[in-house]
């Protein structure tokens, strides 16, 4: 079946969704095109769970709206396996509950990390249990897989191998994934895609190569100001020597920076850190500006 080029699997306009008084997820609008892997970033507290659970159709928008095209399987944070069941016990259940099912699929997410068929699924480590959670999400063959820190409870060689089958799937059945997650660092080469929520806004979102093209680091001799003009998302001073993370200005050729800076491309890592940073210092900024108003 041909896909249509630039097909949007999940898509969110200026969604919003409050706890009581309390906004966990406000003026939200992307797009994230069908086939990607997408990654969902933010502090503690930043509204991924909130986000994944409203685009699920477990909890309903306050304000705006938001979508997945087709099927979607989400795998909460807990990972939710009952505990007497064997991961048979559990297929059998997917089987059940699902309109479409891929035995064969799940089966081999099983075998692919070892996870024996007759144990209760209580007497599998924690990394077990959320093998049997995936199984059963790929099992379900949905056009959207949405997964809750789905690297939580993994060692860091299962992580690597998680991610890589996650491709794979990517690859044979062309499902889009939304993965929220901390273990930034892991997450090069497995995702294309990037949503970064601050205080349940959407800091930054799009195709992730693009995002850090327009970004660059620089490294020189101590200075307040960068080698190039942009915006500075990020700077650090020590006794000598200064170094920036700079948002190239929009449309402009890149500028040639010669002389003592030194240029780094920056990784998904140091863009998300950097902005993470400038986000709660920015936090801070305002409490204080309020705390002196209110003196
Ligand atoms: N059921 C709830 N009732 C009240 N407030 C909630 C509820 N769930 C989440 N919140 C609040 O909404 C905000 C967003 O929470 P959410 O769990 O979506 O963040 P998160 O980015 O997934 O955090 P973490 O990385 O810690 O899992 C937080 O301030 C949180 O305290």
């Amino acid at each position: 079946m041909s896909t249509a080029v630039g097909a949007v699997a999940v898509r969110a306009r200026g969604l919003g969704k409050r706890y009581r008084a309390k906004w966990a997820l406000r003026e939200c609008t992307f797009e994230l095109p069908k086939g990607r892997v997408a990654a969902l970033v933010g502090a503690n507290g930043a509204g991924k769970t909130t986000l994944m659970s409203v685009l699920a159709g477990l909890l309903d928008a306050d304000e705006g709206s938001a979508g997945a095209v087709g099927r979607v399987a989400f795998v909460p944070q807990e990972k939710p396996v009952y505990r007497h069941f064997t991961a048979a016990d559990m297929l059998r259940l997917g089987a059940r509950l699902n309109v479409v099912w891929d035995e064969e699929r799940a089966r081999r997410w099983l075998a692919r990390f070892e996870v024996p068929l007759d144990r209760a699924c209580g007497k599998l480590s924690g990394g077990g249990q959320a093998q049997v959670a995936f199984a059963l999400a790929v099992g379900s063959r949905p056009d959207v897989l949405m997964l809750d820190e789905p690297l939580a409870n993994l060692d860091p060689l299962a992580r690597r191998e998680v991610t890589a089958e996650l491709l794979g799937e990517v690859a044979a059945t062309g499902m889009t994934v939304l993965l929220s997650t901390h273990v930034v660092s892991e997450l090069s080469g497995v995702a294309d895609h990037l949503l970064l929520l601050a205080h349940g806004r959407l800091l930054a979102g799009g195709d992730l190569d693009e995002l850090l093209a327009r970004h660059v680091g620089y490294t020189g001799p101590r200075s307040d100001v960068p080698p190039a003009l942009g915006e500075v998302v990020q700077a650090r001073h020590s006794a000598g020597q200064s170094t920036f993370l700079v948002e190239l200005p929009e449309g402009q050729p890149r500028p040639v920076v010669a002389g003592p800076w030194v240029e780094r491309p920056p990784t998904l890592e140091d863009y998300v850190l950097a902005q993470l940073e400038a986000t709660r210092e920015e936090a801070t900024r305002e409490e204080a500006t309020r705390k002196e108003a209110g003196a």
